[in-house]
């Protein structure tokens, strides 16, 4: 008999990175992915882009190095809200209630068995566009801006794990995502996962961490759809002195077009630029990625990635050289 599918969580809501360099990460995503500041408090710069609806989707909070502050999950309903918040206190990762922040009412602050912070929530503030930002497109919460090449929506977070399997089996039972692809060890451990709640392939994937590192973030994602926007985007990013890391190049895994620079503050971004497929089975099968098929699965077409793409996360660590003999 199928398991019931839980369809309690409905999207990536927001996501919070530490910067030790807030006014430059601010610029590189305000200046060159076009973002919109929704607001300041305290050591944090609240950002969204011209097609996210809600008060904001990252969050660049000063702190001594890089990393994940926290993802925010929204649910699809009060109901589903504190179904979830039961299934993550029986899980004995919940740590508690706030009150909510600004943007975004009351949220129940968890963590992934690896330690990454998360919250999920119902209440959120929608965008509200001045005069001169309302558009013509009813569909769109503003114009488009004419800074650099504005990236549209926030579309995932791909965190590292020192175990991947605990954390994907967490979101699973916790949250109700669903593994959509996996690349598999030939014990059949994950390698990583993609997982979503949804009709995207992930929201969300979990990497194993190279270093053995715990909660590390590996990057945020924005999405172009558009794949002339990575090529323009990649003309502004090498003439402003940024490094891209890989890419343009299409992934087997997920069918993305990528892109992966490093933001001023050293989190890793990666730009998303096409639609990517979608998943509306409701008894989606697994795409299994191992043996031979690994051949495709990293790379469809495009340059292989760096070793450096399966190693730097944040925050930073370095690879412990083992002692020469
Ligand atoms: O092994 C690397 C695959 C990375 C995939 C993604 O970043 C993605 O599917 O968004
Ligand atoms: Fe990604």
């Amino acid at each position: 008999m199928m398991k019931e599918p839980i369809f309690d969580v409905a999207h990536l809501a927001h996501i919070e990175i530490y910067s030790p360099k807030v006014e430059e990460s601010v610029w590189f995503f305000k200046e060159i992915l076009g973002m919109e500041e929704s607001h300041r408090q305290g050591d944090s710069v609240y950002m969204r882009a011209y097609e996210d609806f809600y008060h904001h989707t990252l969050i660049i909070t000063k702190n001594d190095e890089a990393g994940l502050g926290h993802v925010a999950w929204r649910a699809t309903s009060p109901q589903a809200l504190e179904r979830r918040v039961r299934e993550i206190e029986a899980t004995g990762y919940g740590i508690g209630w706030s009150e909510g922040d600004v943007g975004h009412g009351p949220a129940y602050q968890f963590t992934t068995p690896d330690g990454h912070k998360m919250e999920i929530l119902w209440e959120v503030d929608y965008f509200k566009p001045t005069e001169e930002q309302a558009t013509p497109l009813l569909s769109r919460p503003q114009k488009r801006p004419r800074r650099g090449v504005p990236v549209r929506r926030l579309d995932h977070v791909n965190v590292l794990a020192k175990e991947t399997n605990k954390n994907v089996e967490f979101l699973e039972n916790a949250l109700g995502f669903k593994v959509r692809e996996r690349i598999l060890n030939d014990d059949n451990t994950d390698v990583a996962a993609w997982l979503s709640s949804n009709s995207l392939v992930h929201e969300v994937a979990i990497m194993g961490d190279a270093l053995a590192e715990k909660g590390r973030l590996h990057h945020i994602c924005y999405w172009y759809g558009y794949p002339q926007h990575l090529m323009d985007v990649s003309e502004l990013l090498v003439e402003h002195g940024y490094k891209i890391e890989a890419g343009p190049g299409k992934h087997g895994v997920s069918q993305a077009y990528f892109l992966y620079v490093i933001e001023p503050g050293g989190n890793r971004v990666e730009l998303f630029g096409d639609t990517g497929y979608q998943i509306f089975d409701p008894d989606w099968k697994t795409v299994e990625w191992k043996g031979k098929d690994l051949e495709h699965a990293i790379i469809w077409y495009g340059s292989n990635l760096p070793q450096e793409f399966f190693e730097y996360g944040t925050p930073v660590k370095k690879k412990e050289v083992a002692p020469i003999k």
